[in-house]
């Protein structure tokens, strides 16, 4: 599908944020770990919640669901002995799930993403279960990956954050399971660190203690835990509501989302305060975030790693500010869906953006009176490009044409329909 982008005049309206892919993932795996019936209510509806949803199915769950919430049964420790799981292009779910996989004798995930999630690296994961004793066959540290698991053991575990907290979370999840009590060291850095907050979150809900420095790099885990089963309620999504967010701000606009808890724990919260730094004139309160857009952006320096996913979102919006912008501290964008400097500051460039990178940062030269645009873009796979490159062409002067915007679906399938409803502009056509 192709998304024909027009300039948008105003935005105006209300809309309730997506449910959570984050914690919709999470929840599900929490609920299948259990070995009760956990009910989860306002799950979110996307490729990557599905991908979890299927798998897990794969695995032994059973689930049903009706239009308010989704009714599981877990397996526990003991999953059904699936050969092959295929994840889409979730990396979280894939990633989860490779420690799960090590309670199956064998499980391969497949590569149906070979230009996308197929190029993405697991070696630090891999690493870490190879120390349980876990035996892994790898396309050098890449899918498709076999899991040769059956009885993995607990212990003292390193794992590198430096590429992903997921490998960090894909162990925080499995290890309470196992017979042995454990401890993990993070060596390097530890990137997207305050996602492992929600991982804490919800392990804490399902009844699993664990034990974390505050730095958030050693823990304790006792082993012979078990998940209890609970009722869970997904919150709204801050990275897919950042782009509408950023759409507000840099059009002339009166929105409203709804669903946006001010306490929560998804770093991507932060973009509340980035886009006030930018100058916006926003209100957050009751869970509703109101933006009324004047077009009058101010440039900031954001350490991007605080709100890892909306930080195209947030550079989309920089593109038109007074002055330089600066997102740094974000290298590990380039192994996500997309390279997400390089290949998204290729994209932008080709809108008529004047946007740098180095290794770790985008810097943007802000242009108040917007893009030229006119221009083809290539989605590169990556939802999170074609979002924040449709709040690009809201506010440049001959629209664009995003290719391949049916991956958007990743994470927000409503998320046209929802800038629609605000009165944007904008044509779908099939390719
Ligand atoms: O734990 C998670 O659910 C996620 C962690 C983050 O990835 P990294 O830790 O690789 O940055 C984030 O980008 C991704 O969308 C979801
Ligand atoms: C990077 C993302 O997801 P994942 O790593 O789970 O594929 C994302 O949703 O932006």
């Amino acid at each position: 599908m192709k998304a024909i982008v027009k300039p948008a005049v105003r935005l105006q309206g209300e809309i309730n944020a997506l449910s959570s892919k984050n914690y919709t993932t999470r929840y599900l795996l929490i609920g299948a770990l259990a070995e009760g019936t956990s009910l989860i209510y306002y799950p979110a509806h996307s490729d990557d919640s599905d991908a979890m949803r299927r798998c897990i199915r794969d695995l032994g769950a059973i689930i049903e669901e009706d239009d308010e919430k989704i009714t599981i049964t877990g397996f526990g420790s003991n999953p059904s002995d699936i050969k092959e799981l295929n994840v889409g292009n979730a990396g979280a779910v894939l990633r989860f799930l490779m420690s799960v996989a090590a309670f199956s004798p064998e499980v391969t995930f497949v590569n149906t993403y070979p230009q996308s999630l197929g190029k993405r690296p697991h070696h630090d994961l891999i690493d870490a279960l190879e120390q349980m004793g876990v035996t892994v066959k790898h396309n050098e540290g890449k899918l498709p990956i076999t899991i040769l698991g059956g009885q993995p053991r607990g212990g003292k575990i390193t794992v590198s954050g430096n590429v992903s907290s997921q490998f960090l979370s894909s162990l925080l999840f499995m290890l309470p399971l196992l017979d042995e009590d454990s401890e993990i060291e993070v060596l390097h850095d530890l990137k997207s660190k305050v996602i492992v907050g929600q991982t804490l979150e919800v392990l804490e809900m399902a009844g699993i203690v664990v034990e974390a420095s505050d730095d958030l790099m050693s823990y304790r885990i006792k082993g012979k835990q078990k998940y209890a089963p609970q009722k869970y309620v997904v919150q709204g999504d801050y990275p897919g509501s950042a782009a509408i967010l950023a759409a507000a701000a840099v059009t002339h606009s009166d929105v409203k989302i709804f669903r946006l808890a001010e306490q929560s724990k998804q770093g991507e919260r932060a973009v509340v305060d980035v886009l006030k730094a930018m100058g916006v004139n926003l209100t957050h309160e009751n869970g509703i975030v109101h933006v009324l857009g004047n077009q009058q952006l101010k440039a900031g320096e954001f350490d991007g790693d605080h709100f890892t996913d909306a930080v195209l979102a947030m550079v989309a919006a920089a593109v038109f500010a007074e002055g330089t912008s600066r997102f740094y501290n974000v290298e590990n964008l380039r192994y996500k869906e997309c390279d997400r400097i390089t290949d998204f500051v290729r994209e932008l460039v080709k809108a008529g953006a004047d946007v740098e990178e180095t290794q770790s940062e985008i810097i943007v030269h802000g242009m108040p009176e917007g893009v030229a645009g006119g221009v083809d873009i290539d989605a590169h796979y990556d939802h999170r490009v074609i979002m924040a490159l449709t709040v690009v062409g809201l506010r440049s002067k001959k629209g664009l044409v995003i290719h391949d915007a049916h991956h958007v679906a990743k994470s927000y399938p409503q998320y046209f329909r929802h800038l629609l409803a605000l009165g944007a502009e904008i044509e779908l056509v099939e390719d």
